[in-house]
C-alpha cells in the first residue's frame, strides 16, 4: 500500500509494532498503547542482512504468520496531522527497502476488558520475501543470533530488547517461541565466554 492509500481520509493512524519497533520505533508519536493482534504468531523466520546481520551471515528477526488460533502482543503508535507521512516515510526505508516487509492493515485490540479494536498498520515479512528464513530449532535460531551482527546493531540486543518487553509490558503473555530462543542464544553466548 502507498502512504498516501493508507493516510487517505484519515487524521490520525495506528502503526502496530511486535519487533524493533515496540523498543525503537524512532518516529514522532502521539500516544501508544500495549496490546495485541488476532490471527498471527511471531516468530524468528525472517533474514536481516542490513540492521542485525549481513550477506554472509544474516541474522534472524520476528515477522508474523497467520495462525487462526494465535495472538500476537506489542505496542502500537497513534500519529497524527504531520507525523503520519513522516513515520510513513521513514518506515519505509527501513522495514520496507532494507527489511522486506509489506504493509496490512490489521484490527489492534488494546490492552484491557472493555477495549474495541482499532485498525492499524502492521509490517509483515511473507514467505515469498527473498531474506524470508523460515522455521528451525530455538537452538538454530538462538545459534544464529548469538554470532549475528549488523550496521545498527547485535541480533543479540534485538533479541533481549524484545523478551525484556513482553516481560515488563505482557507478564501474562507466556511467549514459549521468543523465550527458548532466548534461553539457546544465552547459553551459546555462555560458552563462547568461557572458551576466550
Ligand atoms: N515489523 C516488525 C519487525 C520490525 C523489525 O524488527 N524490523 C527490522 C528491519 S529487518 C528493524 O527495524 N530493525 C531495526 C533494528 O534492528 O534496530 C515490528 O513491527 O516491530
Amino acid at each position: 500500500m502507498k502512504p498516501q492509500d493508507i493516510t487517505a481520509g484519515k487524521s490520525s493512524l495506528w502503526i502496530f509494532g511486535y519487533g524493533s519497533l515496540v523498543w525503537k520505533p524512532d518516529f514522532r508519536y502521539k500516544r501508544s498503547q500495549v496490546g495485541y493482534i488476532q490471527g498471527y504468531k511471531r516468530r524468528f523466520w525472517h533474514g536481516d542482512n542490513f540492521h542485525r546481520g549481513n550477506d554472509e551471515l544474516p541474522g534472524r528477526v520476528v515477522t508474523l504468520i497467520e495462525d487462526d488460533d494465535e495472538s500476537t502482543w506489542g505496542v502500537a503508535f497513534e500519529v497524527s496531522g504531520s507525523q503520519m507521512e513522516e513515520s510513513l516515510k521513514y518506515l519505509n526505508v527501513r522495514e520496507t527497502v532494507r527489511g522486506g516487509y509489506i504493509t496490512k492493515m490489521v484490527d489492534f485490540f488494546p490492552e484491557g476488558e472493555d477495549q474495541s479494536p482499532v485498525q492499524a498498520l502492521v509490517y509483515i515479512a511473507t514467505s515469498d520475501n527473498a531474506l524470508y528464513l523460515g522455521p528451525a530449532s530455538p537452538e538454530e535460531i538462538g545459534a544464529q543470533i548469538a554470532v549475528s551482527r549488523g550496521k545498527t546493531g547485535h541480533n543479540l540486543e534485538y533479541l533481549l530488547r524484545l523478551a525484556e518487553f513482553m516481560r515488563s509490558s505482557c507478564p501474562h503473555v507466556e511467549d514459549h517461541h521468543l523465550f527458548s530462543i532466548e534461553a539457546a542464544a544465552l547459553t551459546v553466548v555462555s560458552y563462547l565466554l568461557a572458551a576466550q
